[in-house]
């Protein structure tokens, strides 16, 4: 059984407050976009384990991630499941195209497209909402991507309320330089306070409208810091966008087109990572 995760856009990102367990309240909108993994588990006979076996096996290809596999947060995802239901042994092939500390939700994705594998898969006739609150544990924004459709989101990014917003046609461009940025340290550089515009107001207005009023708090800390992201920006207004933003915590940036625009070709450097779509829902 196959699926593929996808990734998300964060539009606008206020950081809010700081709170006593040391994560910090937000305020987002999460909108899904086809940019997507691959995510294989193929079921294997209990009798084939020995008592020395793990009981999945990570076949990993494309685009690396840091860490080893059993931190992968699809591994992650198995144990979860498999504390409560003792699943069969499963060998899992992962297949990355999605690049990883860009702000583009990859690994959280993985894991929540993970959680409905095995749920389907194995018959565990787990709600959505159970899904959810098994995805919320395993990292913030993992829940968004058990329903994946387009959410305003509070508290830690983990609750959600449904919008009236559709940006089907528009055309995405996402550039990611060659720079990882860790969302913990981005937290760490942030002065948490209520926007002046809220979010969820200036989502209601026309695309063409939220340049300078539709902000993520992560681009005044993370542009000084690696000032190509901060260029990558401007340069995707200069050559048409009407709207453009790091998504995230950085470091990949997106720019939303007219329907019908011809998207540009940005070659900053050689190792920068490209991709160009259609927005759906
Ligand atoms: C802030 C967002 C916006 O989309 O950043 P990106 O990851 O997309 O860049 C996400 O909600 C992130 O979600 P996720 O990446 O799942 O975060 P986690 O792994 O749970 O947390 C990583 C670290 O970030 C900090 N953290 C995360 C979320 C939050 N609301 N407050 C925090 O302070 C904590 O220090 C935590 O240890
Ligand atoms: N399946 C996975 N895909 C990507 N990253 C993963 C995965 N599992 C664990 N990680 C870890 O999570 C970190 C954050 O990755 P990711 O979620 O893709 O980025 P971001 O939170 O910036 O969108 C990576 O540096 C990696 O160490």
């Amino acid at each position: 059984m196959i699926v593929f995760p996808n990734i998300k856009i964060n539009l606008g990102l206020s950081i809010t407050e700081k709170r006593p367990d040391g994560y910090h309240n937000l305020e987002t909108v999460f909108y899904p976009v086809a940019l997507e993994d691959a995510l294989e588990i193929r079921a294997l006979p209990e009798a084939s384990l020995s008592e020395a076996d793990k009981k999945i096996t990570l076949h990993q290809y494309g685009m690396e991630i840091a860490g080893n596999p059993e931190d992968n947060l699809v591994a992650k995802a198995y144990s979860l499941l498999d504390k409560e239901f003792h699943l069969p042994p499963v060998e899992i092939h992962l297949y990355k195209h999605i690049p990883s500390g860009a702000g583009l939700g990859g690994g959280s994705s993985d894991a929540a497209f993970m959680l409905k594998l095995l749920n389907g898969h194995f018959h565990l006739n787990l709600s959505e909402e159970q899904l959810e609150i098994y995805a919320a544990t395993l990292g913030a924004d993992c829940a968004f991507f058990i329903k994946n459709k387009p959410v305003y989101a509070e508290g830690i990014g983990n609750i959600f309320s449904p919008i009236e917003l559709s940006l089907k046609g528009y055309q995405i461009m996402i550039v990611k330089p060659d720079v990882f940025v860790s969302t913990r340290e981005a937290f760490a550089n942030i002065h948490p306070h209520h926007p002046e515009y809220p979010v969820k107001e200036v989502i209601r207005r026309p695309v063409a409208e939220w340049k300078d009023i539709l902000i993520n708090d992560f681009e005044a800390s993370v542009f000084p810091q690696h000032p190509v992201i901060g260029e990558i920006k401007q340069e995707l207004y200069n050559q048409g966008a009407i709207y453009a933003s790091m998504s995230g915590s950085g470091s990949s940036v997106f720019g939303l087109f007219a329907p019908d625009a011809a998207l540009p070709e940005i070659n900053r450097e050689s190792n920068s990572f490209c991709f160009k779509g259609t927005l759906g829902q």
